[in-house]
């Protein structure tokens, strides 16, 4: 044990060190360490239990600020994090050990318990400092972001309370960045978990057999790898107006994982089910692209998709001038000398949802000059790295929430 650990990481390695790793996650004493925190700093907090998921707790906190009429700020973070390979980690995964070079190692490191941990610091330092925002600021803590969000975030943006916090802009996670300077998310691309089912003659394998559920499902599984390639061709070669280069979040990827069906080798099955994941780039027109999809599997009789996780909204935050929070965001980086690189996120967060209610979010982790560990073994953030990204955090929140 270090006795001279700033004690801001070593409330950071205490919130690590509880398990609320999916799919059984320690919720009950997360919202109490949360709740404590609240308390030590001096704000309100409680937490939101849905009747129809009781047992996955969103702790709500709130500072008030001069001037409660004004929209607020919201400061989101989930506190669920990706199970673990324990066998191919050099540490224990919750043990949030800290190396000698001060990484601090453990899940959730940086997908997202050091923003969700960074907020309250800022939140501790502002009050410190004798502050009162003008604007009133919220903290929620959401759980099972991790696995989709629908008893989460998706429950907490329907709900009268959330309605009531009368959000006017929302910070939530980005991700790490091995260069130095932070990755900032406008805006996401739309996940569709789709599966294709394809049902056909059967018989004996050891004849040729018209239109089997497989060589139906075969043709439709190229059709969409077709595109794949064509989207891969794209983000290899694609260059934007400014002349950047394409990011992931420019193209549309398509990955068959999963396959399922078969009884026996010499048995021709009856049905077969391919399973892909979607990740549609903002650009595109999603009513359109469905039709596409549907497109991939109108020759083939008796073929039909269903889809496993589905969202119908792709808007992203404004980053220019008619958006105020952002000015004030982007002046603010400069200021500090903080260089920004504004993308679309990869993958599905929590701002979708936020995004969707017309409110704009931006994605930001503090994990500059850190290599990109979320969802893998050994996952780690650097001591000097998080202190720096509470400072970042202090005069941003500072910043956002006295916007006249
Ligand atoms: C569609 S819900 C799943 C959420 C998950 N988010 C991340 C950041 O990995 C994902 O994009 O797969
Ligand atoms: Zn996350
Ligand atoms: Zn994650």
């Amino acid at each position: 044990m270090c006795t001279n650990e700033h004690p801001a990481v070593a409330r950071f390695r205490d919130y690590l060190r509880i398990k609320t790793v999916q799919p059984n996650p320690d919720y009950e004493t997360c919202s109490k360490f949360l709740l404590r925190q609240a308390e030590e700093i001096g704000i309100s907090a409680k937490i939101i239990r849905f009747q129809d998921v009781p047992e996955r707790p969103i702790v709500l906190m709130t500072w008030e600020g001069r001037d409660p009429s004004l929209s607020t700020l919201l400061l989101n973070s989930h506190t669920d994090v990706v199970p673990v390979f324990e066998d191919q980690w050099n540490s224990d995964p919750f043990g949030a050990a800290k190396l000698e070079n001060g990484d601090i190692v453990a899940r959730g490191a940086q997908d997202m318990k050091c923003v969700g941990a960074s907020y309250l610091e800022a939140i501790r330092n502002l009050k410190a400092q004798g502050k009162q925002p003008l604007r009133t600021i919220h903290l929620s803590y959401v759980p099972d972001e991790e696995i989709g969000g629908a008893a989460g975030m998706e429950h907490l943006v329907n709900s009268e309370d959330f309605t009531k916090l009368n959000v006017g802009f929302a910070l939530d996670e980005g991700i790490a960045n091995p260069k130095n300077g932070l990755k900032v998310f406008y805006g996401e691309r739309t996940a569709w978990w789709v599966n294709v089912i394809a049902r056909g003659n059967v018989g004996h394998a050891s004849m040729f057999i018209k239109d089997t559920a497989m060589s139906k499902l075969h043709r439709i599984i190229n059709r969409f790898m077709d595109f794949r390639a064509a989207q891969e061709k794209q983000l290899e070669i694609g260059v934007h107006h400014n002349g950047k280069r394409y990011a992931l979040g420019d193209v549309t990827s398509v990955n068959l994982t999963k396959l399922q069906g078969g009884v026996q080798h010499n048995v021709i099955p009856e049905e077969v089910i391919a399973g892909f994941d979607i990740r549609i780039s903002p650009g595109v027109d999603l009513h359109r692209f469905k039709q596409m999809m549907e497109g991939f599997i109108l020759c083939e009789s008796d073929t039909r998709i269903e889809y496993a996780q589905y969202f119908d909204y792709n808007g992203t935050t404004k980053i220019d001038n008619s958006n105020l929070w952002w000015v004030a965001f982007q002046d603010y980086c400069k200021e500090r000398d903080e260089e920004i690189e504004p993308e679309i996120f990869p993958a599905a967060t929590d701002s979708r949802f936020i995004r969707a209610k017309g409110i704009p979010a931006l994605g930001v982790s503090y994990l500059k000059n850190t290599p990109v560990l979320l969802h893998d073994h050994n996952e780690y953030l650097n001591e000097k790295i998080y202190l720096e990204g509470i400072d970042f955090y202090t005069g941003l929140i500072n910043r956002l929430a006295n916007l006249e």
